[in-house]
């Protein structure tokens, strides 16, 4: 099957690599140092889940924060690609959460544990509509928002990234083969927070893609 037009949700679902911190507001609201390289960690396949879906609390956790973040969808397999050669690597986008269960965060944060329960639970990767490259001319000057309720919580422009999106790309593949369907987040901007369920979350991007979940209890 050919990935040189990626075109639909199906086609976005090989590795999740996700970045954090790479806001300095959004590393400073949860009082964490600016990192110095990226900080990379994995979600599986399975917290996928679409529009007209719901983001379903997971077992025992009391504070499931959401986070808004560009994701970018690879369509070519690649290793050690250099900075100047990454966009070629894009095939397009995608307005995503990175919902997170900030309190099996926290305890995971002390104890020196993995985040893969914290950031990968099911449900935990709501995404938009695929977003074509042509779509989005510049990925690196992009407005992000996301309400709850209809209040803002998160106004943000991926200009405010401390690592760009051509050197994540580099930096990525310099360890993780990419490949076609991969899907790399590339970090929240500030505000994040909680959500409880029967809440209704709302997030877009420039305009041009728009997201609606509710909160559920599992
Ligand atoms: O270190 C923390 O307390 C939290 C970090 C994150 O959740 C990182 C992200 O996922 C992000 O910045 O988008
Ligand atoms: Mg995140």
């Amino acid at each position: 099957m050919s990935y040189s037009k990626l075109t639909r949700f199906s086609e976005i679902g090989k590795k999740i690599i996700a970045v954090g911190r790479n806001y300095s507001e959004h590393a400073a609201e949860l009082g964490n140092a600016v990192p110095s390289k990226p900080i990379i960690f994995l979600k599986p396949t399975s917290s996928y889940v679409k529009s007209g879906q719901a983001i379903k609390i997971p077992n025992g956790c009391s504070s499931l924060h959401h986070e808004v973040e560009l994701g970018i969808v690879i369509d070519q397999k690649g290793c050690d690609i250099p900075e100047s050669k990454a966009m070629d690597y894009v095939g397009g986008y995608v307005l995503a959460l990175d919902m997170t269960a900030r309190d099996f965060q926290d305890e995971a944060k002390k104890k020196g544990h993995p985040w893969s329960l914290a950031k990968g639970f099911d449900t935990s990767c709501p995404i938009g509509n695929f977003i074509s490259k042509e779509s989005l001319a510049d990925p690196g000057n992009a407005h992000l928002w996301l309400k709850v309720n209809d209040t803002m919580k998160q106004d943000g422009n991926t200009k405010d990234m401390i690592f760009s999106i051509p050197y994540l790309i580099s930096y990525i593949s310099g360890y993780f083969t990419l490949e076609p369907g991969d899907l790399i987040l590339t970090g929240t901007p500030s505000g994040v927070g909680p959500v409880t369920q029967g809440d209704v979350i709302k997030a877009g991007l420039d305009g041009i893609s728009e997201l609606e979940f509710k909160v559920e209890q599992k």
